[in-house]
């Protein structure tokens, strides 16, 4: 009797732990269900974090170390331009402390605003017209507006930044000592009568014409240069800079290869100014850059040409952007512009003698490039619902502002 009973007692006991176990089990799955569903519902807000977290933690690209001694502090004046600003990427990754100066008429923060922040960047909103007191040893004076539907908008405005904007940068230069290089242009040149131009040219410009406001700008700035170099010891470098060609071009910049990139890509007529028989030759941005940065330390202080010697008509390079855009655009001849320089090539024997320095980017390499940057730049203004058309190197009617 008593052995039935333990045996119903431990059966009894067996069942209630079974059922006990089976409830323990149905919960523990229901419990997991709630849980994944939980897990659902929250995994896009973690990923949401994890992005927040990401924009927050600022990435910089790499920047070499470099000892105090070798470590410079660079001032970079129009350094949120379009050459500005690669020159700024040059100086930052080789470890230099570089301050930007720039006003924005044709900079923008954008080209420089993935070193905003760092410890080695310093970004100044100010123009050069206005003194400018900083602790700086090397200058790269760039500011001043260079496609001509540009330097013409406010040719009183360009005149006052070349001269006085200059004048500034050498007061600065002597004061602390630093060295000062200064981008010139082949504009000095004018409309030459000599070809391809040679540093010891002394060039064809109308001083009364509508581009005079720019080469003569320019002309009086490396004067200034010189004179502070004689007068005062201070220690100038001169470049004079060929067109040049890149991304962080101004969309609305006017320069023929902005233009025609644009044209062709969004299937409008390619407006070449003229006949389209004047001749050019076009450099990467980043062979300038090097360029500047190899003419700034070395011991040449008479002006040197940095540019491309590779030549070609408007036309010709009309046709080869269309090619390389496959672009189906006509090309319409607008009439030309006035005083435009007719034949243009620079003689580079000085930069490779000198400097060690030549072009290495080929011609439809950087194109392809800059194609690339424009396209990007035409998805990104379309999101934005604004796609600024490209002016053309007309004189504006009416009259504008200087200060
Ligand atoms: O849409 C266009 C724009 C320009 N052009 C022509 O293309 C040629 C080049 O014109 P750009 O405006 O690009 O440049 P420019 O050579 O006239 O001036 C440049 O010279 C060297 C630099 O210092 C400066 O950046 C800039 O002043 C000119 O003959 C111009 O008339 C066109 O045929 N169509």
């Amino acid at each position: 009797m008593k052995l039935l009973t333990g045996i119903a007692l431990v059966a009894y006991v067996a069942s209630v732990w079974g059922n006990f176990v089976n409830m323990r089990s149905l919960q523990d799955n229901g419990d997991q269900k709630v849980e994944n569903k939980i897990e659902e519902a929250i995994a896009p807000l973690r990923e949401k974090i994890k992005d927040l977290e990401k924009s927050f933690t600022q990435k910089y690209p790499p920047v070499k170390f470099l000892s105090e001694k070798d470590r410079k502090r660079i001032l970079i004046t129009g350094g949120a331009g379009f050459v500005g600003s690669h020159l700024t990427d040059k100086l930052m990754m080789d470890g230099h402390e570089v301050t930007v100066v720039d006003n924005f008429f044709t900079g923008r923060k954008r080209n420089v605003e993935h070193w905003i922040g760092h410890e080695n960047f310093e970004l100044i909103n100010h123009d050069v017209v206005e003194p400018l007191y900083v602790e700086v040893d090397q200058i790269y004076h760039l500011a001043s507006p260079a496609s001509p539907p540009n330097y013409m908008y406010n040719p009183i405005k360009t005149l006052k930044t070349n001269t006085i904007g200059t004048l500034n940068m050498l007061g600065l230069a002597k004061r602390v000592g630093a060295r000062l290089l200064l981008a010139s242009t082949s504009e000095v040149y004018g409309d030459p009568e000599v070809h391809p131009q040679n540093e010891d040219y002394w060039g064809h410009v109308n001083p009364i014409g509508p581009r005079a406001c720019y080469d003569e700008g320019k002309r009086v700035a490396e004067t200034m240069c010189y004179a502070y170099m004689k007068q005062e010891g201070v220690e100038v470098r001169v470049a004079r800079i060929f067109n040049t060609f890149g991304p962080r071009m101004h969309m609305n910049d006017g320069r023929v290869v902005s233009n025609f990139i644009l044209q062709a890509l969004q299937g409008e007529p390619l407006t070449v100014y003229g006949p389209g028989t004047q001749t050019r030759a076009f450099q990467y941005v980043s062979d300038l850059v090097n360029g500047l940065v190899a003419l700034m330390n070395s011991n040449v202080s008479s002006p040197v040409n940095l540019g491309n010697p590779e030549e070609h008509t408007i036309l010709e390079f009309a046709q080869l952007i269309k090619k390389l855009v496959g672009s189906g655009s006509e090309i319409q001849f607008l009439s030309e512009a006035q005083d435009d320089p007719q034949k243009r090539k620079p003689d580079i024997r000085k930069a490779k003698l000198l400097l060690g320095w030549e072009p290495v980017v080929p011609l439809e390499e950087g194109l392809n490039k800059a194609i690339h940057y424009f396209r990007k730049e035409l998805e990104y203004q379309a999101n934005n619902q604004y796609i600024p058309k490209p002016k053309p190197a007309r004189i504006k009617k009416g009259r504008t502002r200087h200060n």
